[in-house]
């Protein structure tokens, strides 16, 4: 099967097996779920080979997709091996209390190219390609939408933020400069879907760092422009009882690495080295352009997003549980297994 539709039916059967739990307020229940969708989905025979390069987290018994891991077609050496960044659930509470905000997410490129973070913290601005090339992404933000603003005339600028104690301040900054803020209690990866598909001009904000990555690979493959830098664990949680570890641990990794410190400003390239990247994307509660999954009458609809080369499609997906059960056991077990 084309490697698309491979990764294409990976996010979609993650969607559908999670759909079981949206609400359920069972966190790990419902990222099992869309792990193992996702697991069964990425299994032999698919023609490539996947290393996962941010996944969600280290090594242990838990079902995760933890760094170094290879899937797919691990023994046939003549299948191509891909990096991968995987988020069966990217926002998980949205999906575990049904708000808007999660989907099931992939991005691939090529072996070597993508950069791999810890789970820390990541200031991110991804601006739309209708503005890609306008924008410094060296100046403080105020001045970023100051610019757009002379060179856009009377353009009303639109940015999403994720609703967090940390963005107050900027949110009042933009409010003051006269952009229309869409505040988002999860879900960075989403916003950024949402600005490809013109919803908004940018999102800014604190957020994940292997979300950045998601984003990153977004970015090139859409068109679109995107700056990441580190930030402390400290800055975000002044005085919890874990911020000592966590900054500790941040500094031992980041000492580790090569042309990296906290100033650092990574472009999109930084972070995923392939102008061949590809991203894809699944809505479970989703919102914005994407519409959340559904089931009527044996039938899941699901709204799936795919960017490549500056591709960018929109799909509305129906599965037919009945003819699906007769084709492909792998399905079969998902849908079985997963069938709310
Ligand atoms: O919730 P925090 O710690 O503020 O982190 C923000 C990050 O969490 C999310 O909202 C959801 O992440 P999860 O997939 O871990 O649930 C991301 O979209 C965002 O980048
Ligand atoms: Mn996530």
């Amino acid at each position: 099967m084309n490697k698309d539709m491979v990764l294409l039916r990976a996010v979609e059967m993650a969607a559908i097996a999670s759909y079981k739990y949206i609400g359920k307020k069972d966190k790990n229940a419902l990222d099992g779920a869309a792990v193992e969708a996702m697991k069964v989905m990425l299994g032999k025979n698919i023609g490539i080979k996947l290393r996962v390069v941010n996944g969600e987290g280290e090594l242990d018994n838990a079902p995760m997709f933890y760094y170094g891991q290879i899937l797919g077609d691990v023994d046939n050496p003549h299948a191509p091996t891909l990096d991968m960044s995987v988020d069966p659930v990217e926002g998980t509470n949205p999906a575990a209390y049904n708000f808007a905000g999660s989907i099931a997410t992939i991005a691939v490129s090529r072996e070597g190219t993508m950069k791999q973070f810890p789970e820390m913290y990541m200031e991110k601005l991804f601006i739309s390609p209708s503005l890609a090339g306008m924008v410094d992404f060296q100046e403080p933000l105020p001045k970023i939408v100051k610019g757009l603003q002379k060179k856009l005339q009377k353009k009303t600028l639109k940015a999403i933020i994720l609703d967090k104690p940390r963005h107050e301040k900027i949110v009042k900054e933009l409010d003051n400069l006269g952009v229309i803020v869409r505040l988002i209690k999860d879900g960075d990866v989403l916003g950024a879907i949402d600005v490809v598909n013109g919803e908004a001009d940018f999102v800014y904000g604190v957020g994940g760092a292997p979300e950045a990555v998601l984003m990153a690979s977004l970015a090139i493959a859409s068109g679109a422009e995107m700056s990441a830098r580190l930030v402390p664990y400290q800055e975000v949680w002044l005085d919890e009882s874990e911020t000592k570890e966590r900054q500790d641990l941040e500094e031992k990794w980041l000492a580790k690495q090569t042309n990296l410190q906290w100033t650092t400003l990574m472009m999109a390239p930084d972070l995923v080295n392939d102008p061949r990247t590809r991203f894809f994307a699944a809505g479970i509660t989703a919102g914005g352009t994407l519409k959340p999954i559904d089931y009527l009458n044996g039938k899941f609809y699901i709204n799936t997003f795919m960017a490549s080369h500056g591709i960018v499609r929109n799909l509305t997906t129906t599965y037919d549980v009945s003819q699906i059960n007769n084709l492909k056991p792998e399905v079969k077990y998902l849908f079985d297994k997963y069938h709310r």
